[in-house]
């Protein structure tokens, strides 16, 4: 997959495109549906899949909504795409010059790049300021030769699934429903930095990653997969999601314990897959009461394992 941020980039290639379009955050089961139109009619037509999107929410630029947290940061959207099989991700510069295209040019923009085929969710808005409904882009389309697909919602029970849906039910903590609606675990890729170092005095060490603004869900302790950059092996572990009041009581953290394992993996970039909530997060009075409660995780979450 290759990535670019600014549409400029993919002129003068020799394929036809099939452009899936939208913000895109969290990449549920209704975005994938949008997203492997793209990718199905890329193959049949012998051309490329490409996914249009922004390098920042395209509410930052509209001055009377407010900026929602995101549910993936832009790695974690890669990821996702690399996985979906798309061909080109475009993370176009949401710029005054990008946001103040007119419907009609941005549809002949997409077109100076061999447009040939259009996906959008069945509530895209487009053009400066949201101008235009999917409905529009299909009109103006037939006038610039290129054919626009609306995707059809997607439920889950009586709801429409969307990102603000997914958002909410991230703040609330509700795991099994969020991952419902994603079509995947929960997760949280980051790097490996340093911490204090109470992990090894405690004979937890967890590696802390270095985090990035996004909605996480609320403080507690988590059991998790952990993927590491470089070990072909999935991991079991247990992570701490919060201040940690009882040794540190500083910055939001994410700390995992991985569970039999030993290496020293700082720099690393790790993904952590949110599996099911232990406990919420507590001050002890002492650190022996805080060592015995990390190691009652690890009994609860090998346990759970055990019996899945
Ligand atoms: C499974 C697990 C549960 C934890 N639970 C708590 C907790 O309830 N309260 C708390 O203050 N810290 C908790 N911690 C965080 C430890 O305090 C933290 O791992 C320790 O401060 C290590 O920090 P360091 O990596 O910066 O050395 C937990 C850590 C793990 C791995
Ligand atoms: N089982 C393990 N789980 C997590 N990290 C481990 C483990 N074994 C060794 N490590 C290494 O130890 C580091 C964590 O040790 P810790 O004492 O908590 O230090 P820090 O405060 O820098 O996070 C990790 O970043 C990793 O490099």
């Amino acid at each position: 997959m290759k990535i670019i941020d600014d549409i400029f980039q993919l002129k003068g290639k020799n394929h036809d495109l099939c452009v899936a379009i939208g913000a895109f955050d969290g990449i549920h089961e209704g975005h994938k549906d949008v997203i492997e139109g793209a990718i199905k009619r890329a193959k049949k037509i012998g051309g490329k899949s490409v996914v249009f999107t922004f390098d920042k929410h395209p509410k930052n630029f509209m001055s009377h909504k407010t900026t929602p947290k995101l549910i993936n940061t832009k790695e974690e959207k890669i990821h996702l795409l690399e996985k979906l099989g798309v061909d080109y991700v475009i993370f176009q510069k949401f710029d005054k010059h990008f946001s103040s295209l007119t419907p009609l040019e941005f549809l002949k923009l997409l077109k100076t790049i061999r447009t040939r085929e259009i996906f959008v969710g069945f509530n895209f808005r487009f053009g400066a300021g949201g101008a235009a409904t999917v409905d529009d882009m299909i009109e103006m389309g037939k006038t610039c030769g290129i054919e626009v697909n609306k995707t059809n919602p997607v439920t889950s029970g009586k709801k429409v699934i969307s990102s603000t849906l997914i958002r909410e039910l991230i703040t609330c903590g509700e795991l099994d429903r969020v991952k419902n609606l994603l079509g995947y675990n929960l997760f949280i890729i980051g790097n490996v930095v340093h911490g204090k170092k109470y992990g090894h005095q405690l004979g937890f060490p967890t590696a802390n990653l270095k985090l990035i603004d996004k909605i996480y869900p609320p403080f507690g302790i988590y059991g998790a997969k952990v993927q590491i950059e470089g070990y072909d092996k999935v991991y079991d572990g247990v992570v701490n999601i919060g201040r940690n009041p009882t040794l540190k009581d500083g910055e939001l953290s994410v700390e995992t314990h991985i569970l039999d394992f030993s290496d020293y993996i700082y720099g690393k970039k790790v993904i952590v897959e949110l599996i099911k909530h232990l406990r919420d997060e507590k001050k002890f009075n002492s650190i022996d009461e805080l060592k015995t409660a990390i190691a009652n995780d690890v009994l609860i979450w090998k346990g759970y394992l055990q019996n899945k």
